[in-house]
């Protein structure tokens, strides 16, 4: 498998050599050259696979310059019931007839991302053990990445991690997972910004090739294409575990952001995996259902992004709708890098809504929208407590509320869990008024003492800190 930019730049790469990338060379984001295409006989055969066999037989289909053998390694290194907390790692709740939750945050953090984060993780330390070299992560977190790389990332050898979060935006409790690590090899930044500004840093630094080779930067947003494949994997887990037969369709509900999530579900269905629609949830930030909606997309500024109650996913600039809009404009590259890089550095917005291409968004590729408010929030926490007897986070609860609008009976709906309730206990005490239970690794988090450097949104002065730190690590 070779892997191409969504803005067209010649070079055909293969997986180890984009994996401790960020952005393309031109600032496109890297892509699989084809989406392999299941058939039957193969869904059948992996049925019954346990959660790292299915894993390996998915990444297999998109890393074939790693050995077979140490792929499955990887695999069950990570994905084992002491990390994850049960042995399905990633079971499905049915909450009532038709309506399903995929359990996606029994991992280290907490959140959804450990389930891609702890795979990079090892296949990081595999890479840099191989090539003899040392990583310097330069990452940006509205909350649960942040963590999920750390916890991912701790202890390892030859990695050292720079997280940028906006701050005071991030909820009590992922401020404290975060900033209560004393390691050596975690460095914690907190810029006076929103989760925006923070990502903007990050493709700023990965676009000075000079900066990024001398200091060695690698990435772990979900611009690494890593982090989306192994999120794919869940996506044939749940489908599994709720259908019994490949003829049956389901429909997922994913809480959306930077457009991470819902891209894997994308490319599970370009695989052939028999998803109906793919249903994005957002917050109050609502540049993704303005786009699925209207063809118009138009991303905020600081001032314009708000902080919610659901705020990991408080984003206005969703890093990966580009490699979605690649695929609905028939992997047209050069309009690809027009609208992405001309038009939105231009005027902030592109407007497909008379391209006939936009209306396949929903025909063709199945995506549906809708938006959720602090009160849709709490009262879908209160209705999930009061029927299922389940505390749900609010992302999830976002994920429920649009999941509900779009929901045709017949076809069950999945929705994605992202979070634990305990990472927000403000807003799960407001819709409930009782406190959600910490796992009791994190008795006294927040009780913690807290290490993090503070720094205006500014790449050249997190550029300056970054090499200052590392050039002190030296000495
Ligand atoms: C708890 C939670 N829910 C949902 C999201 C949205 O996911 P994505 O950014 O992949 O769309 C995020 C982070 O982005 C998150 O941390
Ligand atoms: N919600 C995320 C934002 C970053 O997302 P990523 O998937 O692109 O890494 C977070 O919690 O940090």
């Amino acid at each position: 498998m070779h892997y191409i930019s969504t803005r067209g730049h010649p070079e055909r790469r293969k997986f180890r050599e984009i994996l401790l990338e960020g952005l393309a060379p031109d600032g496109g984001l890297y892509v699989p050259e084809v989406y392999p295409r299941l058939d039957d006989a193969t869904l059948d055969r992996w049925r019954g696979l346990s959660y790292p066999v299915l894993a390996f037989e998915i990444l297999s289909l998109y890393i074939d310059d790693i050995p077979p053998a140490d792929l499955m390694a990887i695999c069950a290194k990570t994905y084992r019931p002491e990390v994850f907390g049960t042995a399905r790692i990633a079971p499905v709740r049915t909450l009532e007839s038709g309506l399903h939750v995929a359990e996606l945050s029994n991992g280290p953090t907490l959140a959804f991302k450990d389930m891609a984060m702890q795979l990079l993780g090892n296949l990081l330390e595999y890479e840099l053990a191989r090539r003899g070299e040392e990583l310097n992560i330069l990452g940006a977190t509205s909350g649960d990445t942040g963590s999920a790389a750390e916890y991912a990332m701790r202890g390892k050898k030859g990695i050292r991690v720079f997280m940028m979060s906006p701050h005071g935006r991030m909820s009590a409790f992922q401020q404290a997972q975060m900033f209560s690590l004393q390691d050596d090899n975690i460095q914690n930044i907190a810029i006076e910004g929103v989760f925006d500004d923070c990502q903007d840093i990050v493709k700023a630094v990965s676009g000075d090739a000079d900066f990024k080779r001398r200091h060695r930067i690698g990435a772990v947003n979900s611009i690494n294409w890593a982090r989306l494949v192994a999120q794919v994997v869940y996506y044939f887990s749940a489908y599994f575990q709720v259908t019994e037969e490949n003829s049956s369709e389901v429909d997922f509900a994913v809480p959306s952001g930077n457009f991470g999530n819902v891209c894997a579900g994308h490319v599970a269905r370009m695989m052939g995996l028999p998803i109906s629609r793919l249903v994005i949830a957002t917050n109050e930030n609502d540049v993704l259902d303005e786009f699925f909606r209207t063809g118009v997309y138009r991303v905020r500024g600081r001032a314009d992004t708000y902080e919610t109650s659901s705020p990991s996913m408080d984003i206005s600039k969703a890093s990966n709708l580009e490699r979605f809009v690649f695929d609905l404009l028939g992997r047209d590259a050069s309009r690809t890098r027009s609208l992405f890089d001309d038009q939105l550095r231009e005027s902030g917005s592109f407007d497909l809504s008379g391209d006939p291409a936009f209306g396949r968004a929903a025909d063709h590729f199945g995506f549906r929208s809708g938006k959720s408010t602090h009160a849709d929030r709490l009262e879908t926490i209160r209705g999930a407590w009061h029927r299922f007897n389940a505390v749900i986070d609010p992302h999830t609860a976002d994920g429920v509320k649009v999941a509900r609008e779009h929901s045709v009976s017949d076809v069950p709906m999945i929705v994605l869990e992202t979070a634990l309730p305990v990472k927000f206990a403000e807003t799960i005490r407001e819709a409930l008024g009782r406190e959600p239970v910490p796992p009791q690794r994190f008795d006294g988090i927040e009780g913690l003492p807290r290490r993090f450097k503070l720094l205006p949104a500014d790449a050249q002065t997190v550029k300056t800190y970054i090499a200052e730190t590392l050039q002190a690590a030296v000495c």
